[in-house]
Parts: C-alpha cells; sequence; structure tokens
C-alpha cells in the first residue's frame, strides 16, 4: 500500500508525460476479448476518462468479436475465420452490425459518460468516415499466398476524418464502431483492428494503442520467453508470412503498419486484461507489450 506521499510522487512523476502529450491523439482500439471482464473493462473506460481530463484527446475504436459470435451462435449460425477476419455472409453482416453499432457501442458511450465524459457513438458510416470497399482475405500455404473471398468483410479505403476533428475539438471523445458503407451504401463490416490503424494514420495520431488479451506479440505464441518488445515492419511481415503470427493478431500487426505508414508517430500492441495498462504504456518509461516500428526494429526477445 503507497503512503500518502508516496501517491503524490506518483502524480508528480506524471507531470512530464502530461506536458509531452497534452492536446495529443491518441487512438484506442478497445478489442473485444479484453472487454469480457466488468470490472476491467470499467477500469479501461476509467483510464480513457482520466486521459481526456487531464488534455490528452482520445479516440476510441472498438471490436466485439466475441458478442457477434456469441450472437449468431444463439442464432444457430457458426463462426468461421480466415486469416482473422469474420467470413461474413448477409446474415452475419446484420447481426454484426446489431452487436458494433446498437450494442456495443451505445454501451460504452454510456460507461464513459458515466464517469463525467463528453462521448459520441459514431460508426463508419457517419458523415462519410470510412469509405468501405471489398476485402480479400489473404492465405499463405507452403510459402505461397492466395485470395479468398469472405463475404461482406470490407476494407478501409478512404477515410474522411473531418466528423472526427469536430468532435475532438467540441472536447468530445469519439466512438467508434468498425462499420463502413461501400460505394451504393451497402454494409462491410471490417476489423476493428484496421479501422482503427487507418484512423490513426489519418488523424497522424501520437499512438495506436491496440488493447487485447495477451501481453503483447511472441515469436512463437506457445513459448512465453519469446515475447518480443520492439518488432519492426519486415520482421513482422515474415512472422505473418511463416504463421508465426496467426489469427487475430494478423489485423493488429498489420493495422500499426498501417498506421505508422498513414503518419502516426507510434504504435503499440499492449495486454487490456492488465489493470490500467493504458496508463502504464503512455506514463511510464519503460511501456509495455509490443511497439511496432518502421524498420528493422530490434529483433529483441527477452
Ligand atoms: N505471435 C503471436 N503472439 C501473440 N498472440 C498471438 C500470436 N499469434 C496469434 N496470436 C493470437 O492473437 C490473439 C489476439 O487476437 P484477438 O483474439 O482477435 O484479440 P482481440 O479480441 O483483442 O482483437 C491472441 O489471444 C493470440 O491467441
Ligand atoms: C471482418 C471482421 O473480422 N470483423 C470483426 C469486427 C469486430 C472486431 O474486430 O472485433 P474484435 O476487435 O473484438 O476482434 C468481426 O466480425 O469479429
Amino acid at each position: 500500500m503507497l503512503t500518502t506521499i508516496e501517491k503524490a510522487s506518483v502524480l508528480v512523476e506524471i507531470l512530464p508525460y502530461i506536458r509531452k502529450f497534452t492536446g495529443k491523439t491518441f487512438v484506442i482500439k478497445y478489442g473485444g476479448n479484453a472487454m469480457l471482464n466488468a470490472d476491467l473493462k470499467n477500469s479501461v473506460i476509467k483510464d480513457i476518462v482520466l486521459m481526456k481530463y487531464i488534455g490528452l484527446r482520445p479516440v476510441v475504436v472498438h471490436g466485439g468479436g466475441p458478442e457477434i459470435t456469441a450472437l449468431l451462435k444463439q442464432l444457430g449460425k457458426q463462426s468461421s475465420f480466415v486469416s482473422g477476419l469474420r467470413v461474413t455472409d448477409e446474415e452475419t453482416m446484420a447481426a454484426a452490425e446489431m452487436v458494433l453499432a446498437g450494442k456495443i457501442n451505445t454501451e460504452l458511450v454510456a460507461m464513459l459518460n458515466t464517469h463525467g465524459a463528453r462521448a459520441v457513438g459514431i460508426n463508419g458510416k457517419d458523415a462519410g468516415l470510412i469509405k468501405a470497399r471489398k476485402h480479400l482475405a489473404t492465405v499463405y500455404e507452403d510459402g505461397q499466398s492466395r485470395e479468398v473471398d469472405i463475404g461482406f468483410v470490407g476494407d478501409v479505403a478512404e477515410v474522411k476524418p473531418d466528423i472526427i476533428w469536430t468532435l475532438l475539438n467540441n472536447d468530445y471523445i469519439p466512438v467508434i464502431a468498425p462499420v463502413g458503407a461501400g460505394a451504393a451504401g451497402e454494409s462491410y463490416n471490417i476489423n476493428a483492428d484496421y479501422v482503427a490503424g487507418e484512423i490513426a494514420g489519418a488523424l497522424r495520431a501520437e499512438k495506436l494503442i491496440l488493447l487485447t488479451d495477451v501481453e503483447g506479440i511472441y515469436r512463437d505464441y506457445h513459448d512465453k520467453s519469446t515475447f518480443v518488445s520492439t518488432l519492426g515492419f519486415a520482421d513482422a511481415k515474415r512472422m505473418i508470412r511463416e504463421g508465426s503470427i496467426e489469427g487475430g493478431m494478423i489485423p493488429k500487426v498489420e493495422a500499426c503498419i498501417r498506421a505508422l505508414s498513414g503518419g502516426a508517430d507510434k504504435a503499440h500492441i499492449i495486454d487490456g486484461r492488465q489493470n490500467h495498462s493504458l496508463l502504464l504504456e503512455i506514463f511510464t518509461d519503460t511501456g509495455i507489450g509490443t511497439e511496432v516500428v518502421k524498420g528493422e526494429g530490434e529483433n529483441d526477445e527477452c
């Protein structure tokens, strides 16, 4: 337990970070697997409100994969994924939109506002924020890649960030559901990681932070001693090709690459199961999780 003096010195220690980050935009991707525990969810929400109150400008992009899977199961439908992306037929698209834009988005907005924020829920269709196009999944087999049609799965063709700037400039916290519209107004289910990555790039965010349900990236996911704290682009792409980064981690790493290529300054994948991981990442020197960097990275295995 900290003494009163220790508590005060912790507060003073974050002063340099507040000076550095005041007015800066942070895109936080809050993934469905890190939302499953109610206490933890509450603590993530409080961290985001705290960021806002001390002068940072958080933008939240959320997922909700497990809840979509649960609803589909109730409807008697089995979910399947290709390279971490949900195969999305018409019925799945309707269920995904209902869960993402209808349920999770409104829940997160209500929670943020309960803690004193002014959050506004939107999805990619609002004010033309995200123009989507059909995404073909890439599958790697025996060193070869091929593209697979997985239905109404979208990719971000264009981001028009005006609505986000309007909200940020008026002190709101934008909370964004990962649904977009195609050229003819048709709905696309877009992985939330891609949405977060593209938005972070378009906003030239200070940081993209992806909260997930692992500590970060492992070279070998089954061997915790292979944790990677800094991962370069080339290495990341090779790990995806060779299959050591797989499933839901593929869009996360690709999102970091998109964010940094688009103009974001930094990109981190951190453990959303750890209490206050957001604050630890932003307000301490050591940081946590895996940072994806342009170029080679350190290739460090600790
Ligand atoms: N090399 C790797 N290092 C860490 N996790 C990995 C790796 N390859 C695959 N994964 C998987 O990626 C998962 C995170 O993706 P996902 O379940 O889609 O999370 P979220 O719901 O937070 O978006 C981890 O739980 C883990 O099972
Ligand atoms: C195409 C695709 O896979 N879309 C995702 C959208 C939600 C999401 O990304 O949720 P998480 O962040 O919790 O994984 C899905 O249907 O699950």
